[in-house]
């Protein structure tokens, strides 16, 4: 299992500046990224599966190399599931995968024993023949989850996997994330504090681009005043919360 460094990563747009000086190191494990809207959150996940470019100066390297110096090897080591997608409403669950699995170059018989065993990870195996135009939101979403993990990513990334789904899908969600990372670095993206607070074995705060802190909750909840419970609703209040809103 390799590891992924980051380091002084930062990005603008125009004048506005989504991410500052950026620097963490993931290995195997889940890694929730938390913060408001705005946050930069979605920045830093397209610029770790190469969709946008970083401003110069910073670093990615995967295993001590530069990941632009790996080029494909790297892509090939990440699944990503985009915050806003479209579906292909007429297609089959089965044909999206299978179209998505020629999109990663994926070689068809490969392809043949992949898609079943994603389908099967996300539950999805009894409807693989039918159209997603049909699906509930989190049968959407599990779809979109397993053309996330097809051909086995070192690195996979969903940025707000649970994005409009009702509390038992959600929790759904939360299971699958956590029966993905036991190999594998899984970042996930949210500000819905419950959906990592259980799974994730360490936490990002950003605020305003800037990583404001990291660890895991109980190492986080020593930021809280005494005697306030070391909840991470609480640790997302004592960062997040306008003046006067103290978590306790
Ligand atoms: N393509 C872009 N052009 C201009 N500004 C952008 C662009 N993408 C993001 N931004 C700005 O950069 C900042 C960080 O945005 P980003 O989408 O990374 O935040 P986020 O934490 O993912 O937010 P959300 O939870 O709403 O998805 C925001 O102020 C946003 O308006």
């Amino acid at each position: 299992m390799g590891y992924l460094r980051i380091e002084n990563l930062s990005k603008h747009y125009g004048q506005k500046q989504a991410l500052r000086d950026f620097s963490a190191c993931f290995t195997a494990g889940i890694y929730a990224l938390l913060g408001p809207n705005g946050a930069g959150k979605s920045t830093l996940m397209n610029i770790i599966t190469r969709n946008v470019c970083p401003d110069s100066g910073g670093t990615i390297t995967w295993n001590g190399t530069e990941i632009v110096r790996l080029g494909t090897e790297y892509l090939a080591k990440i699944g990503y599931m985009p915050q806003q997608q479209g579906l292909y409403n007429n297609f089959t669950a089965y044909r999206f995968l299978g179209y998505m699995a020629s999109l990663k170059g994926l070689k068809r018989r490969e392809a043949a024993l992949e898609i079943p065993r994603a389908l099967e990870l996300v539950e999805l195996t009894d409807v693989a023949a039918k159209r997603i135009g049909g699906f509930s939101g989190g049968m959407k979403q599990r779809l979109l989850i397993a053309q996330a993990i097809l051909g086995k990513p070192e690195i996979v990334i969903l940025d707000e996997p649970t994005a409009g789904l009702d509390p038992k899908q959600r929790v759904r969600i939360r299971s699958l994330i956590q029966s993905l990372a036991e190999d594998k670095i899984v970042i996930v993206s949210t500000h819905i504090v419950s959906d990592v607070e259980s799974i994730a074995d360490q936490v990002l705060l950003l605020k305003d681009g800037v990583l404001a802190a990291q660890g895991a909750v109980e190492e986080l909840a020593a930021c809280l005043p005494v005697g306030c419970p070391p909840t991470l609703e609480n640790i997302y209040m004592q960062y997040f919360g306008d003046e006067g809103e103290a978590p306790c």
